[in-house]
C-alpha cells in the first residue's frame, strides 16, 4: 500500500498547529475512534497533542464493532485511567452519556474558575479523530439537525463555531483531523479496508486481496452467508469470482468482473452488511482467551 498523500510532515504540523490553537479554547477533548480498531484508528502522537487535557475516549461505529469486544475495549481503556464509551453517532447512542462524561470531566475546571472568582459558565469540549471517523456524523448528531455536511469520503470537514448543547456543553463545531499512522502496513491495511483512508492512496485490488485473507480466516461464515456460497474456495480469486458470481457480476462473453466483485465486498464489509467485525483485540484480552 502507497504512503497517505494527504498527511506527509507539513500537513501533521498544520493540522497540529490548528489543533493546538483549538485546544486553548476547550477544557475537555472528546477522542473519537472506530471500535473496529481503536488502536489502528488511533493517533500516534495523541498523548503529545492533548497534553494535561482530560480526555474522553468514544469508541464510534459501535453498531459495526462486535459488541463483545467493545466491551472489553471499553474496560481496557478505563483501566488506563480514560473515561470511554461506546458510541453510535449515526443514530444516537450513546451520545447522553458522553455528553454526561464530558461534563464530568470537565467539572473540575469549572470549579477552579469559580474559586478564583469567575463566574461559572458552560464546558467547552471539541472533538478529534482520524478521517471518516465520524466526527460530523457525532456533531450533528449532538446538534439535533443536519446542518454540518458529512460525507462518507476521508477529508470532508468545515466550518467553526460554538454548539450550545443543553445549558451546561458547548461544543467546537470544527473538529480537529488527527492523522492515522501509516507507517505499519498490518495498520495501514486495516484503516483501508474500514474506510480510513481516501480510495486513491491504495491499490484496492492488493487491499480486497488481503481483506478476502482475513475474512477466510476470521469471518468465513459471514461469506457463506451473504454470497449463498456452499464452500469457501481455497484461491483468493475463485473466493473473489464466487462473491461476484452471487452479484451478478458479469461482463459481456460471461467472464466474471472482478473489480464490481472488490467494490460490492468492500461497501458491504465496512457498511456492516457482511456482519459485525473487530480488527484490534486488547491484549489482555486475548491472553485471558
Ligand atoms: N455505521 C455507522 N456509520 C457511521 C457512524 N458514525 C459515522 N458513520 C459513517 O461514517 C462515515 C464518515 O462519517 P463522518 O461523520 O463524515 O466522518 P468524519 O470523521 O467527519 O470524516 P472527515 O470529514 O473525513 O474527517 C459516514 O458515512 C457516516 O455515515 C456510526 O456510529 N455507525
Amino acid at each position: 500500500m502507497q504512503q497517505h498523500i494527504h498527511w506527509f510532515p507539513g500537513h501533521m504540523a498544520k493540522a497540529r498547529r490548528v489543533i493546538g490553537e483549538h485546544l486553548k479554547l476547550v477544557d475537555v477533548v472528546i477522542e473519537l475512534l472506530d471500535a473496529r480498531i481503536p488502536v489502528s484508528s488511533s493517533n500516534p502522537m495523541i498523548e503529545e497533542i492533548t497534553r494535561n487535557k482530560p480526555r474522553i475516549i468514544a469508541l464510534n461505529k459501535a453498531d459495526l464493532a462486535e459488541a463483545e469486544w467493545t466491551k472489553r475495549w471499553t474496560t481496557y481503556f478505563a483501566t488506563q485511567g480514560f473515561s470511554v464509551v461506546a458510541l453510535e453517532a449515526v443514530s444516537g447512542k450513546g451520545t447522553k452519556n458522553l455528553v454526561s462524561l464530558v461534563e464530568q470531566a470537565a467539572a473540575p475546571v469549572i470549579e477552579r474558575l469559580v474559586a478564583k472568582g469567575i463566574r461559572p459558565r458552560p464546558v467547552r469540549a471539541m472533538i478529534l479523530g482520524i478521517p471518516n471517523v465520524g466526527k460530523s456524523s457525532l456533531i450533528n448528531r449532538l446538534l439535533g439537525t443536519a446542518t454540518v455536511r458529512t460525507g462518507d469520503r476521508p477529508g470532508v470537514t468545515r466550518g467553526q463555531q460554538w454548539i450550545k448543547i443543553g445549558r451546561n456543553l458547548e461544543l467546537l463545531d470544527t473538529p480537529g483531523v488527527l492523522w492515522p499512522k501509516m507507517e505499519d502496513q498490518t495498520v495501514a491495511f486495516k484503516l483501508a479496508i474500514t474506510g480510513a483512508v481516501p480510495e486513491e492512496v491504495y491499490d484496492r485490488e492488493h487491499v480486497v486481496d488481503g481483506l478476502l485473507t482475513l475474512m477466510r480466516e476470521h469471518y468465513g461464515s459471514m461469506l457463506t452467508e451473504r454470497y449463498g456460497l456452499s464452500v469457501i474456495a481455497a484461491d483468493n480469486t475463485e473466493l473473489l469470482s464466487a462473491v461476484g458470481r452471487s452479484r451478478g457480476c458479469l461482463r459481456s462473453g460471461g467472464l466474471i468482473d472482478l473489480e464490481k466483485a472488490r467494490m460490492i465486498l468492500l461497501n458491504e464489509f465496512r457498511s456492516g452488511k457482511l456482519g459485525r467485525v473487530t480488527l484490534d483485540q486488547p491484549e489482555e484480552s486475548t491472553d485471558s482467551e
